[in-house]
């Protein structure tokens, strides 16, 4: 864009940040713009920016970017390129207020509004460098919970407004494949879709052509170029070595090296800039290519690189004045706070739920690492567990101990398989995060959704835990298996909801998955049998009262033992138990002396209202976790005068 562009894109202004709802309305049920705007209040977008961003702490303070400063208007793409480390990707971090890491100070302003998270949600849309989508959707219902979630119309017109947005991306052939099989073009094209579905005024693309082939890349480039003039949207992409007709494709041009700006402005002009500086294009060469050549401080003269990005800083327009008091172009930026935002646009928080709620039963059922999966492994688990303790089946005193380990079994060895869903969840949750940052959702419907749909499949990994390992096989009677399938599902939710803390919590999956190891071992550890509860060292007590097993091993085996006959038993002839009585209640004592975490004292509802409470705990750190880590977002500083 010329000078004379950006002066009259200014002359547009003030220009006001509409109502989503407010921009076209191809029917009165449909707010959202789905066709060119061809009189959108977008008409007249334009985002500014310069940014200093810095790591470190006081005095040991390194800049990543130093006086980064671009305007770009509304139908424009900005490809941002940059050897490899030049700051891209931070750029696009501090600009998506994502980059936490470190102290972002500058000003962004949409329509002269500064950017906030809330206008973010409402007005941005960021596509990351590795867009997986939900693996086990197909891309139609993808950008179906998509146009639901973001409200786009009415529901009997969303499949029309899905198809529209099929056709625009070239999705045809693709519609009915799951995600997960997606080529990589297709999981662009989906993003975009996506995107579009929201209708944002400006849409950040995180290396859009990574790993794919050029053919490939050449053509998701050119839709992304066409969207932005179809949509009026503004698009800024981080890019790597575009082909030439690539970068010719763009609007705008950024060249960053070392955190600095080499060039920023209109591409045809970038050829005759560095040339005039004395770098001129040798024939037969890929204009991208050899301005990242010029600036690559790994492989040209560091001296040399310097003097391109010193001289690019004395010679841009507004050179003279800061950037902080002057935008790209000379222009005054200070335009801020002319007019207020629409509030975030989507689906009402109970349509959202229960949107939520369809999207996530039909991703377990599909899925079959969190939920199907691990039902089987714990059926095969438990069963191979019972087989080996097939003896335990027998009421004979000396098998009682042996009745304490498999009833423990059974449960210590599929909760430690709940690690697998720390990963599971972690990725998930990732996958929510991205869309609450996009507007499309809150987490905490998410949140809700889930909890309800998991605590039916904690009674479902219960039966296909105990059903036949612990009624067929090992005998226990079938007038305990009620409580026995209450207290199993209520000890599984509390390993559950251990697992949905971690995955939270720690952005680092396999630091979550260890967590959830050490917790399980902690159980084990504490739960009374290895260690009786007098014996521990006292400042280690509490493990014991916070720990699960132990609730439910005591719990359990009064509820399996209580109403019991056993086979008498002889002093002395006995490896276990043998106590002068055959009631199982007795029985129980005589483990008691054992293990004197079993009881024969009826506390299953005590125990069972006890590992809920711990379940609940977890829950609420969790809960806690989700809407801090939705809430982070980086606060872009006033720059020191
Ligand atoms: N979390 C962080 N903490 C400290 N420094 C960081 C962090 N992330 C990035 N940096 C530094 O910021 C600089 C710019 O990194 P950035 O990832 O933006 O480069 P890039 O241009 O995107 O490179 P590439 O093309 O290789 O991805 C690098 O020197 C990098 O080491």
């Amino acid at each position: 864009m010329t000078d004379n562009e950006y002066d009259k894109a200014e002359e547009n202004e003030p220009v006001t940040m509409e109502e989503p709802g407010a921009i076209t309305q191809p029917n009165a049920r449909n707010p959202r713009r789905l066709h060119s705007a061809q009189s959108s209040g977008m008409e007249s977008s334009v985002l500014r920016f310069n940014l200093n961003f810095t790591v470190g702490s006081k005095g040991k303070q390194k800049a990543i970017l130093s006086d980064v400063a671009a305007t770009v208007k509304w139908g424009h793409v900005l490809a941002i390129m940059g050897p490899s480390g030049a700051g891209k990707s931070v750029l696009i971090s501090a600009l998506t207020l994502d980059a936490l890491f470190g102290r972002t100070e500058g000003r962004v302003t949409l329509n002269g509004v500064p950017l906030t998270d809330k206008i973010f949600k409402s007005h941005c849309y960021t596509v990351v460098q590795l867009d997986q989508h939900w693996p086990y959707l197909t891309c139609r219902e993808t950008l179906r919970y998509a146009a639901e979630l973001y409200d786009v119309a009415a529901k009997e017109d969303i499949d029309a407004v899905v198809d529209e947005i099929v056709q625009k991306m070239g999705l045809d052939v693709c519609v009915d494949t799951r995600n997960a099989r997606l080529s990589g073009g297709q999981r662009r094209r989906l993003s975009l879709g996506i995107a579009l579905l929201k209708q944002p005024t400006l849409l950040f693309l995180d290396e859009p052509t990574t790993g794919l082939d050029a053919a490939s890349a050449e053509n998701i480039m050119q839709e992304i170029v066409r969207v932005a003039k179809e949509e009026n949207l503004i698009i800024l992409c981080t890019i790597h070595q575009p082909s030439t007709k690539v970068y010719q494709g763009f609007d705008e041009v950024m060249v960053l090296s070392k955190g600095r700006e080499a060039y920023t402005g209109n591409v045809k002009e970038s050829v005759p800039y560095f040339e005039s500086i004395g770098y001129p294009l040798p024939p037969q060469t890929n204009p991208a290519e050899h301005f990242l050549d010029m600036v690559n401080a790994d492989f040209s003269d560091d001296a040399e690189v310097d003097r391109i990005l010193d001289t690019w800083q004395e010679k841009r327009p507004g050179a003279g004045s800061s950037h902080h008091k002057k935008g790209f172009g000379g222009v005054d930026n200070d335009d801020e706070g002319q007019e207020g935002v629409a509030d975030v646009k989507r689906a009402l928080l109970r349509k959202e739920i229960s949107i939520m709620f369809s999207r996530h039963l039909k991703l377990m059922m599909r899925d079959p690492v969190l939920y199907s999966g691990r039902a089987v492994i714990f059926f095969v688990v438990t069963l191979l567990f019972s087989l080996v303790y097939l003896n335990a089946r027998d009421y004979s005193q000396d098998q009682a101990l042996n009745k304490m380990w498999i009833v423990l079994w059974l449960v210590s060895v599929p909760s430690n398989m709940g690690v697998v869903a720390v990963y599971a969840l972690n990725e998930e949750f990732k996958s929510i995060l991205r869309e609450s940052k996009n507007g499309m959702a809150s987490p905490l419907s998410y949140a809700l959704a889930k909890t309800v749909l998991v605590i039916p499949i904690m009674f479902v990994f219960a039966l296909f835990a105990l059903v036949i390992a612990s009624f067929v096989v090992i005998d226990m009677p079938w007038d305990t298996f009620g409580v026995a399938i209450i207290i199993y599902a209520a000890t599984m939710y509390v390993f559950e909801c251990v697992a949905e803390c971690l995955s939270v919590w720690f952005e680092n999956p396999i630091l979550g998955m260890l967590q959830f190891m050490n917790f399980w071992f902690g159980s084990f550890l504490f739960a009374g049998f290895l260690i009786s509860k007098d014996d521990l060292f006292w400042p280690f007590t509490l493990f014991y009262y916070i720990m699960p097993y132990a609730y439910y091993l005591r719990s359990s085996m009064y509820n399996y033992l209580k109403d019991t006959t056993f086979d008498s038993c002889e002093p002395g002839t006995s490896a276990g138990v043998c106590v002068q009585s055959t009631s199982g209640s007795d029985v129980l004592g005589g483990i008691n002396l054992v293990y004197n975490v079993v009881e024969n004292e009826d506390t299953i509802s005590a125990d069972i209202a006890t590992l809920i409470g711990i379940a609940i705990f977890y829950k609420i750190l969790y809960i806690i976790g989700v809407v801090y880590k939705s809430s982070r977002v980086t606060t872009i500083h006033e720059a020191a005068k």
